[in-house]
């Protein structure tokens, strides 16, 4: 069975349908990623899926229960956690500060957390502080644990979104264009980290431009075009169909004229 189900899934802006009724099934391991010219529809489609915009028609079911209509923190509950296209920190946090709140989704915090005997919440923040300083070491940020997320350089602020993100303990991770703006050693670093997720067991569905971190890391595409599902195949399958060279050529061709 899929861990994530797309069905129909459509979303109008005025007269422009932005993500023309796709439906995609993407299982519980492995890294799937979704490619496609500017505008067509990749951003759209991860914010429905993630909450953040409700559909103008069809459904995304996550781990067999319909998801569409619910809150992005109820999404986020039950195991599907996002990262954004444009960086998004604590950024007056410091790296494992920025990480713990991440921890803190499944921790009671708030209201219960202050009604909770003092033992047990003390208990709490200290395994919060062991996972949060593990998965500093593992995506290479242990160095930066005490620095505020505000002065990292961007590359570490990417790697720190999605530490963060793992933090919260995620069935299926969606990250939204994260080699945007890392030189190529910062790329073929960030591919090696998301084989790893992968390998450990968490699912990540990726939308990327840059091609080569694609093709080298993805087991699986689907490719948008104009908000439609145009193809979907191993990397081999797909760097070789047509319809993709032809919206990709277009792209270009586009840009020249
Ligand atoms: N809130 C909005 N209101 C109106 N139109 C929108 C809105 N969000 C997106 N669009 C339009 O929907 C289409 C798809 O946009 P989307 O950002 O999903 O594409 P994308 O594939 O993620 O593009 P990129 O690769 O450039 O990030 C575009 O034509 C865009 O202008």
């Amino acid at each position: 069975m899929s861990l994530l189900r797309i069905e129909g899934l459509t979303r109008r802006f005025g007269g422009l349908v932005a993500v023309d009724d796709v439906s995609l099934d993407i299982p519980a391991d492995g890294l799937s990623a979704i490619i496609g010219p500017n505008g067509a529809g990749k951003t759209t489609l991860f914010n429905m899926i993630s909450g953040f915009m409700p559909p103008s028609a069809g459904s995304v079911h996550f781990d067999g229960q319909k998801i569409s209509g619910l809150p992005p923190e109820s999404i986020a509950r039950r195991g599907l956690i996002r990262t954004f296209q444009l960086v998004q920190l604590f950024e007056g946090l410091t790296v494992l500060e920025n990480v713990k709140v991440g921890c803190h989704l499944h921790t009671r915090g708030g209201l219960l957390a202050a009604l909770m005997p003092l033992s047990r919440a003390r208990a709490e923040e200290a395994s919060v502080e062991v996972t949060a300083r593990r998965l500093v070491e593992e995506t290479g940020l242990a160095t930066q644990a005490g620095t505020y997320a505000a002065v990292l350089p961007y590359g570490q602020k990417r790697l720190l979104e999605i530490t963060r993100a793992l933090a919260a303990r995620p069935k299926l991770l969606l990250l939204d264009e994260p080699a945007a703006g890392l030189n190529r050693q910062e790329t073929d670093a960030l591919a090696i980290l998301l084989r790893r997720i992968v390998a450990e067991g968490t699912a990540i569905l990726l939308i990327e431009h840059d091609m080569n971190l694609v093709m080298n890391v993805a087991d699986r595409i689907a490719v948008l075009d104009f908000g439609r599902l145009i193809a979907k195949g191993k990397p081999d399958e797909v760097r070789r169909n047509p319809d993709v060279i032809a919206a990709y050529l277009g792209t270009q061709e586009a840009a020249r004229a």
